[in-house]
C-alpha cells in the first residue's frame, strides 16, 4: 500500500513513476469506501486522480500553487498533502473541509467552493509573483463547468492580453453537474473528438523529416498545412486567440500523456492552457454512467463489496426541491407564460423533472448566475412568468443583477431562493444566510418563506399570482416537515403574518424554518407557566405591521427567530419599524446568525452554535417576561 506511506508530495515524488497507477488506484478504492460512509463529492474527485497525482509529481507545492475551481475536486490533493487520516472527518462539524481552506494546509493557497474564481485569483497571485521577482509556478485547475462562469470568461482575457508565465488546466469531462451545456462546451468537443488530429500530426512530422534533403522543406510546408488545418477545424484557436498557448487533448487518465503534456507546458513561456479530458467518476462504473447522481454522495450511501457506493433510498418527508419542481410543473401546466430557469443546478433545484415534460420552457443557462438574472428579466419585459430557481448562495452572483434588471424595473420575476439557510456539509461558502438582508434593502423587492412544505407550494402559488414586481420564495435544503399536503392551492395575502398560537406574555415571531422551533419553545415556556404567542412571519418585507402595532399596543415583549444574517434580517425589519414609529420602550430580541461564517458540519450543530435552538428560544423569551406575568 502506497498511500499510507504518503504523507506528502515529497513522499509521492520518492516513488518510482511506474508506480504511480498503483497509487491512482489505491486512492480510488479510498474514495470510494471513504466517502460511502461520509459523503461527499465523489464523482468529480475519481476523474481528477491521474491529473492530481501528475501535478503533486512533476511541481512543487506548496511554492508552486495550485488553484482548484470550485474545489469540490480537491480530496485527492487533500490526500496527497498530509490530510489521509482526517477523511473520516469529511464535511463534518469540526472535521476536514470539503473544499481547500487555507487554515487546513499551507498546500490549500486559495479557498473555493463557488465556481470560476481560480483564474482571477492565479492571475493576482501570478503578478504577485513577477512584481516581487519570485519565479514560482501558478496552476489554476478549472473544470469544463466552471469555465461557462462569467468571471472565468473575464480572467482569460486579462490573462492572455498580460502575457504572464500561468499554466491553466482545463479539466473537461463534458459535464457540469448535469450534462454540460453551451456554445463553449459544443467548441470543447469539437477539440475533444479531433483528439487523433495531434496524433497524426505528430507522425506526418516525424515521416516527412526522415526523408533526406527535400524532408526539410517538406516539413516546413506541412506545418505551414499543420497550421492552416489546425486554425481551421480543431485546435484551441479561441484560446490562441485570446493570447493562450493551446496544448492538447490530452488524456487526462494517460499518466505517460500527461506527464509529456505538463513537461511541454513548463517549457512554455507565457499563458498555457492544457486541455485534460477526462471522465467524471473514472474507476466507477455506476459513476461513470451516471456522474449526475454520484456528483455529490449522501452519508446513507452504502458501499457494495467491491462495487463501490449505492444509492438507499429512506421513508423521509417530501424534499423541498421536489415541491418546488412539482409546483413549478403544475404552474406550467396551468400558463404557458411560465419558464423555468437554472444556473446549472437543474437536479439540485428538483426541475428535472419539469426539463422533461416542458422542454421548450426549461433553460439551463450553465454556471451563469449574472446571465440567468437579468435573462429572466428579459423574459418578463415580455410578459412572460420566468421562475428563477437559485441557490441563496449563488444567488450572490446575481445580485447587481437582481437589483439593477430585476426590481428597478418591477419586473415580474419569481425567485426560487433554494438551499436558503444553514445547508451543512457544504459550509460557509455555501450557508444561505444573506439573503434576506441582501433583498430585504432592495426597492420593489417582497420575501417570503413558508413555515413548512404545505405553504411553500401555497407561496409558490402565490408568488405566480403576484403581478406588481419581483417577489422571492426562499426555502430550505433537505426535506420538509411531514405535514399533508393540500390538494388545492390557495393564495396567502402579501405582507400577512399567521398567529400559530395565543399568548400575552411574550411573542415568538419566527420566519420560515423557525417555525416548528418556536412551537417547541412555546411548549416548554408553557411547562414554566409562561404563555408565548407563536406567529409564523411568512414575510420579512413587508412584515406585518397591524400585528407588530398590535404588540405593541399590548406591551408583549418580542423574540425575533430566523435562520439568516441577524444584521439586516428579519429581526432588523421589525426593530426598524419601531424605530421609525417612535416607539420608546418595545422590548424585541433578535435570534438570528451572527456576524461571522458559519463553517461545514451538519445542520443542528450549526444552529446549536449560533443558538437556533429551542432551549435558546425558550430561555431569551422567558428572561424579557416581566417579573410579575412569570408565574411561580
Ligand atoms: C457560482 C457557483 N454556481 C454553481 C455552483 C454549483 N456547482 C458546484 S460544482 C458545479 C459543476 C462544476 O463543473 P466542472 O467545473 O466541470 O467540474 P466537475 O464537477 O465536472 O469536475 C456546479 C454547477 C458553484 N459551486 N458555484
Ligand atoms: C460543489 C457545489 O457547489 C455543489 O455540488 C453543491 O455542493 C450542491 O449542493 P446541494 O448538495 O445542496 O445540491
Ligand atoms: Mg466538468
Amino acid at each position: 500500500m502506497h498511500l499510507e506511506q504518503i504523507n506528502s508530495p515529497e513522499d509521492l515524488k520518492k516513488l518510482p513513476v511506474e508506480k504511480l497507477p498503483d497509487v491512482a488506484e489505491e486512492i480510488r478504492q479510498f474514495l470510494m469506501e471513504s466517502l460511502s460512509v461520509t459523503g461527499g463529492h465523489l464523482a468529480s474527485n475519481l476523474g481528477v486522480v491521474e491529473l492530481t497525482l501528475v501535478l503533486h509529481y512533476l511541481f512543487d507545492s506548496p511554492k508552486d500553487q495550485f488553484i482548484w475551481d470550485v474545489g469540490h475536486q480537491a480530496y485527492v490533493h487533500k490526500l496527497l498533502t498530509g490530510r489521509r487520516e482526517d477523511f473520516p472527518t469529511l464535511r463534518q462539524y469540526q472535521g476536514l473541509c470539503g473544499f481547500p481552506k487555507r487554515n487546513e494546509s499551507e498546500h490549500d493557497v486559495w479557498e473555493t467552493g463557488h465556481s470560476s474564481t481560480s483564474l482571477s485569483a492565479a492571475m493576482g497571485m501570478a503578478v504577485a509573483r513577477d512584481i516581487k521577482g519570485e519565479n514560482n509556478r501558478v496552476v489554476p485547475i478549472i473544470g469544463d463547468g466552471a469555465l461557462t462562469g462569467g468571471m472565468a470568461l473575464e480572467a482569460l482575457n486579462h490573462i492572455g492580453n498580460e502575457k504572464r508565465d500561468i499554466t491553466v488546466i482545463l479539466n473537461d469531462n463534458e459535464m457540469s453537474i448535469s450534462p454540460n451545456v453551451g456554445a463553449l462546451h459544443k467548441y470543447l468537443g469539437r477539440l475533444r473528438t479531433h483528439r487523433h488530429y495531434h496524433k497524426v500530426k505528430e507522425e506526418v512530422e516525424y515521416l516527412l523529416k526522415k526523408i533526406p534533403s527535400v524532408g526539410g522543406t517538406m516539413a516546413a510546408a506541412a506545418e505551414r498545412v499543420k497550421d492552416s488545418l489546425k486554425f481551421l477545424v480543431v485546435s484551441g484557436v479561441l484560446f490562441e486567440k485570446l493570447g493562450f498557448t493551446y496544448l492538447g487533448p490530452v488524456n487526462g487518465h494517460n499518466l505517460d500523456e500527461l506527464m509529456e503534456c505538463l513537461k511541454q507546458a513548463d517549457r512554455t513561456k507565457g499563458p498555457v492552457l492544457v486541455h485534460v479530458v477526462t471522465v467524471k467518476g473514472k474507476g466507477y462504473l455506476p459513476a461513470e454512467q451516471d456522474a449526475e447522481g454520484y456528483h455529490g454522495v449522501g452519508k446513507n450511501y452504502k458501499l457494495e463489496a467491491n462495487k463501490g457506493v449505492k444509492k438507499v433510498t429512506t421513508d423521509e418527508p417530501v424534499k423541498y426541491a421536489k415541491v418546488f419542481g412539482d409546483s413549478l410543473i403544475r404552474l406550467a401546466e396551468e400558463d404557458k407564460r411560465v419558464v423555468g430557469i437554472t444556473p446549472a443546478m437543474l437536479a439540485g433545484s428538483g426541475m428535472n423533472a419539469f426539463a422533461q415534460q416542458f422542454p421548450e420552457r426549461c433553460f439551463d443557462v450553465g454556471i451563469a448566475e449574472q446571465h440567468a438574472t437579468t435573462f429572466a428579466a428579459g423574459l418578463a419585459t415580455q410578459g412572460l412568468k420566468p421562475v428563477f430557481a437559485i441557490y441563496s448562495t449563488f444567488l450572490q452572483r446575481g445580485y447587481d443583477q437582481l437589483i439593477h434588471d430585476i426590481a428597478r424595473q418591477k419586473l415580474n420575476v419569481i425567485v426560487a431562493v433554494d438551499r436558503a439557510g444553514f445547508v451543512g456539509a457544504d459550509g460557509e461558502t455555501h450557508q444561505g444566510v444573506y439573503d434576506i438582508a441582501f433583498m430585504r434593502c432592495v426597492p420593489n423587492m417582497v420575501i417570503m418563506m413558508p413555515k413548512d412544505e404545505n405553504e411553500f407550494q401555497h407561496m409558490m402559488y402565490t408568488a405566480y399570482r403576484y403581478d406588481d414586481g419581483p417577489i422571492a420564495v426562499r426555502f430550505p435544503r433537505g426535506t420538509g416537515v411531514g405535514v399533508e399536503m393540500d390538494a388545492e392551492w390557495q393564495q396567502i395575502p402579501i405582507g400577512k403574518a399567521e398567529v400559530l398560537r395565543e399568548g400575552r406574555d411574550v411573542a415568538l415571531l419566527a420566519f420560515g424554518s423557525m417555525v416548528p422551533l418556536a412551537m417547541k419553545a412555546a411548549d416548554q415556556l408553557a411547562r414554566e407557566g409562561i404563555r408565548a404567542k407563536v406567529v409564523n412571519a411568512r414575510f420579512a418585507k413587508p412584515v406585518d405591521t397591524e400585528l407588530l402595532d398590535q404588540l405593541c399596543e399590548e406591551g408583549t415583549p418580542i423574540v425575533t427567530i430566523e435562520e439568516g444574517s441577524s444584521i439586516g434580517g428579519f429581526g432588523s425589519a421589525v426593530l426598524e419599524y419601531y424605530a421609525e414609529q417612535e416607539i420608546q420602550g418595545m422590548s424585541v430580541k433578535t435570534l438570528g446568525v451572527p456576524d461571522y461564517y458559519v463553517e461545514h458540519g451538519d445542520v443542528d450543530s450549526q444552529r446549536r452554535e449560533v443558538g437556533l435552538t429551542v432551549e435558546k428560544i425558550a430561555s431569551t423569551a422567558y428572561a424579557m417576561v416581566p417579573l410579575q406575568r412569570r408565574r411561580a
